[in-house]
């Protein structure tokens, strides 16, 4: 069998051929493109589970928080793998993809405006915001309507939709990107549903008049 090299020469052997694509996707990989949006990938995830635990920590103290409360389950991880496998071949094969500086600092853009709706949602409604579905009504759970709640109903899922979104846009992922759009919006379209059911059960008709006049905050969910 003959082998082509990149100018089109026959090869005898296949070693040079496949040290010449070695070394360009070696340079890719540890390329200034990849270095700058792999970076920014880490500190955006570094940032969001820290500041999750930390603000659980704050609010309902160490002694009733776990490390649940970093958010990284096993279906979440394998997610965030995907994305840098699909990450790692694309700026190996197809470099000039992740070239869209516009599109990758608007993915940026939303991995902010994310943190922020999602920290604004955390921090307004306190002792009421918990990571799990309450199921049963305590005493210290309130009613939360003001701040962030006055816009929508769901405002730290909409901000993490808008992250985790966010984080593939900023990679230049197309696949990753409507992956998690799809994955993120049915797992909230659920959980708001199932969150809901309890919410009315706690707080009755005023829950109900709350959600008449004010929009869940995730897109196409009522
Ligand atoms: C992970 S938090 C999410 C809160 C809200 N769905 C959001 O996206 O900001 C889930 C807990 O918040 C509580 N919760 C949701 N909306 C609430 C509200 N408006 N007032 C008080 N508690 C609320 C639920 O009962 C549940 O235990």
């Amino acid at each position: 069998m003959q082998f082509l090299d990149p100018l089109g020469f026959v090869i005898e052997n296949r070693l040079p051929l496949l040290i010449h694509y070695a070394s360009a996707s070696f340079s890719e990989i540890f390329s200034d493109t990849s270095i700058r949006q792999l970076s920014q990938m880490l500190l955006s995830l570094i940032f969001f589970h820290t500041s999750e635990y930390i603000l659980a920590v704050a609010i309902h103290g160490p002694s009733n928080v776990t490390l649940s409360s970093l958010l990284i389950s096993k279906h979440y991880a394998l997610a965030m793998l995907v994305s840098l496998l699909e990450y790692l071949t694309e700026i190996t094969f197809f470099p000039g993809m992740k070239q869209h500086w516009w599109v990758s600092n608007f993915g940026l853009v939303m991995i902010i405006v994310g943190e922020i709706i999602r920290k604004a949602a955390i921090i307004t409604a306190r002792e009421s915001f918990t990571h799990l579905i309450k199921i049963s009504h305590e005493e210290h759970h309130r009613l939360v309507t003001h701040g962030v709640y006055r816009l929508m109903r769901h405002p730290s899922y909409c901000g993490f939709l808008i992250w985790s979104v966010g984080t593939q846009v900023m990679l230049c992922n197309p696949i990753s990107t409507v992956m998690f759009m799809v994955v993120v919006w049915r797992f909230f379209a659920q959980r708001i549903s199932y969150e809901e059911h309890f919410l009315k059960q706690f707080f009755g008709v005023e829950y109900i008049e709350y959600a008449e006049n004010v929009a869940s905050g995730v897109p196409f969910v009522k």
